[in-house]
């Protein structure tokens, strides 16, 4: 059976959000071609881990629990994914464009000769017709991303050779529980026939991790600022501004690229999707690359000179107007009505 699999990362016990977005897109592409969707999850201590997958619309979820694979080390997860993808034969397998996904998926892809596209930003099922050698192909995964320094782009196929491999980056894809009754089984991977003593040549020592201090893609209103801020000083308004309101502070890409902002603040197709109650785009003109980041925004005020802006498109309340009059005058009212 050539199902879908999702690798899926675990952090002290919990399942990360990459994955559960990756469950959840891995969910509806099943449903595309009709196939179970598979998780395949690699840690220690991992009991009742199922409770977190199965309700994504996994229904088989792969179970390798064993003290000596947590933390993550290169070898015995790539042995145990590349024999479990030789067994199983996904014709799909999604990673998280994550530190590990990046280890990991290009080893499983060399150790199996398919292909792998990093950094998609979107996942579809579709045909293709090979004119020149006359052939026809049903069913494939198109990896979608930028190509070419951002300037294209590219979808990606991969006719020939399985499984297709895909990484997503964290906040691309929407996470979404399918049900919580929903009703998968478990298996359990024995570690000890799909490890060799050889893998364990890596010992993690000692461990320092240290949590993003930004988290635009969860923060109920985000105060964005485009090119049109004009500067790093400038920006200071934004964060005061979300100071005043609850919210966190992001960017265009122009914005970050000009040195405004830094780049995990970055808003976009190639930066974070945020999808919050209240989006106010101040000095963004509002290109598909930046509106493909936020368009799910529940609200949005946009406030740019020129009337035209595309942004205003997306806007559910425009302000036409320079940001440096209208920003103070916001945090002013804000502050006035918070008192
Ligand atoms: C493959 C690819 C991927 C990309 N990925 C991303 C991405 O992830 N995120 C992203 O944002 N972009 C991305 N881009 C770039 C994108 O195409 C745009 O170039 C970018 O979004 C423009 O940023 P901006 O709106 O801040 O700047 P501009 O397009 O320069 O717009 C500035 C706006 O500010 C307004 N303005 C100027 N002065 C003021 C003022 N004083 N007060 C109020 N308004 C003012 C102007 O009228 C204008 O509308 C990508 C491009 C490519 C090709």
């Amino acid at each position: 059976m050539n199902n879908v699999f999702v690798y899926c990362e675990i952090e002290e016990g919990q399942i990360a959000d990459v994955s559960l977005e990756l469950l959840t897109k891995g969910r509806s592409l099943a449903d595309d071609l009709k196939c179970n969707l598979e998780a395949v999850v690699i840690g220690a201590d991992l009991k009742g881990i199922e409770k977190q997958i199965i309700p994504f619309g996994v229904d088989t979820l792969w179970i390798a629990d064993d003290k000596s694979l947590y933390p993550y080390t290169t070898l015995p997860h790539t042995s145990i994914i590349v024999k479990l993808f030789e067994e199983e034969k996904p014709q799909i397998a999604l990673m998280g464009a994550t530190s590990i996904g990046r280890d990991l998926g290009p080893r499983v892809s060399s150790a199996l000769h398919s292909g792998l596209t990093a950094d998609c930003t979107s996942l579809i099922i579709g045909d293709h017709e090979d004119k020149k050698n006359k052939k026809e192909y049903k069913d494939l995964l198109y990896q979608i991303r930028p190509a070419f320094g951002g300037n294209i782009v590219a979808t990606i196929i991969n006719p020939d050779c399985r499984p297709q491999m895909a990484t997503v980056r964290e906040g691309v894809m929407k996470k979404e529980i399918r049900s919580e009754a929903y009703k998968g089984k478990v298996k359990n991977i024995e570690v000890e026939k799909y490890v060799k003593p050889e893998d364990f040549i890596v010992k993690v020592i000692e461990r320092h991790m240290e949590a993003s201090k930004v988290n635009i893609k969860n923060a109920g209103i985000v105060v964005a600022g485009g090119y049109g801020v004009g500067s790093k000083e400038n920006f200071d308004k934004l964060y005061e501004l979300a100071d005043v309101i609850g919210a966190e502070v992001g960017a265009s890409r122009a914005a970050v690229d000009a040195g405004y902002a830094s780049h995990e603040r970055q808003i976009g197709q190639t930066g974070v999707t945020v999808r919050p109650k209240l989006y106010i785009a101040c000095g963004i003109s509002g290109q598909i690359q930046h509106t493909a980041g936020m368009e799910e925004s529940s609200m949005v005020i946009a406030i740019n000179t020129d009337k035209n802006a595309p942004i205003n498109n997306f806007a559910d309340y425009i302000i036409t107007g320079d940001i440096a009059d209208v920003i103070p005058k916001m945090i002013k009212h804000y502050k006035l009505n918070t008192k």
